[in-house]
């Protein structure tokens, strides 16, 4: 297989964020909502089941139904990847076979969890994945969750395969991230992860970014995104730094994505609470909430109103 044309990888993916019934039982229509709501904010696509998506929270038959879902829904217009990663290879092997049925654009895997793995455990995980469907693979690494380190090595002999087109570089380390540009050559593409450091990661050779806090202001990293293509780094470093003062306050809530799906529940789109052990927020921080969500839209409206006036002269 040659390596395939990966430009509908680069750019700006929400990691969307569950969806489910006041039940808690994935909900359908509201995936699709959900989905529907990122198409006209400039993003290039979505990664879906992953940790914001509580994947590894979910049954391989609930997952499935989040990607049916959300293939039906935007998968003409998105580059969908799906997250594949579980406890056992089996499971993700078969969640790789019905991500290539159902006609995804790529998926990804984090290494397995619990247990303590060696290198050639995750060798062999992560293979198991790739060699299950004639899909793309992009690696998820994120060390400070899985407790695996990938070492430059490992990563070179996954990466060197013409299906594997990506990593997702959760670590904190723009360093590690240039190392794994440096050694996997231009057609590769990295993604930031850590939010906070969009910008780092990008100047140090990220060609995008997959994020959980972009699913309540996805407008503002694509913003990030338009002004480093334009080498308007100041312009960059200022709106970083307005996220950044959101993505703290939104770390102050019992959970990330609690907080996130508040917000977005505030908009009009209910996607329910997360799924326990992670915790929801709770009625005494709903008016801080809702503060923040009018600052986000302020910000928002603020550098949309950018774009526009640029559009017209
Ligand atoms: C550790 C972690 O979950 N990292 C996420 C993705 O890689 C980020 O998107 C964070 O959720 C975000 O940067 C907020 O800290
Ligand atoms: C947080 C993130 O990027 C994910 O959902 O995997």
């Amino acid at each position: 297989m040659e390596k395939m044309d990966i430009n509908k990888f680069r750019g700006i993916f929400v990691a969307m964020y569950s969806a489910y019934d006041e039940e808690g039982e994935v909900s359908i229509s509201r995936v699709k909502e959900l989905a529907r709501s990122y198409v006209h904010t400039g993003v290039r696509g979505l990664y879906i089941c992953g940790s914001s998506g509580e994947g590894i929270l979910q049954t391989a038959e609930e997952r499935k139904k989040v990607v049916e879902a959300v293939m039906d829904e935007v998968g003409k217009v998105l580059t969908v990847i799906v997250h594949i990663g579980a406890n056992s290879t089996r499971e993700s092997v078969e969640l790789a076979i019905h991500a290539e049925k159902n006609g995804t654009d790529a998926v990804s895997a984090v290494p397995a969890i619990y247990y303590r793995l060696s290198e050639k455990a995750v060798e062999t995980h992560w293979q198991k994945m790739i060699n299950a469907s004639s899909l793309p693979f992009i690696i998820y690494n994120i060390p400070q969750t899985t407790g695996f380190h990938l070492t430059q090595p490992l990563f070179m002999k996954i990466a060197k395969q013409d299906k594997v087109i990506g990593i997702k570089m959760s670590g904190e380390s723009v360093f590690e991230l240039q190392q794994f540009k440096a050694n996997a050559g231009k057609e590769f593409i990295v993604y930031n992860g850590p939010d906070e450091q969009f910008l780092g990661g990008r100047m140090m050779g990220a060609d995008g970014g997959i994020g959980g806090t972009y699913g309540v202001m996805p407008e503002l990293f694509c913003k990030v995104d338009a002004f480093i293509m334009e080498n308007k780094f100041k312009e960059a470093q200022e709106l970083q730094f307005k996220i950044n003062s959101i993505i703290k306050r939104l770390l102050d809530y019992p959970s990330l994505y609690g907080a996130c799906k508040y917000i977005l529940s505030l908009r009009g789109i209910d996607t329910g609470v997360p799924r326990l052990p992670l915790l929801p927020v709770s009625p005494t921080d709903y008016q801080s909430l809702t503060m923040l969500n009018e600052e986000i839209l302020k910000v928002i409206q603020e550098y949309t109103n950018i774009k526009e006036k640029e559009m017209m002269g």
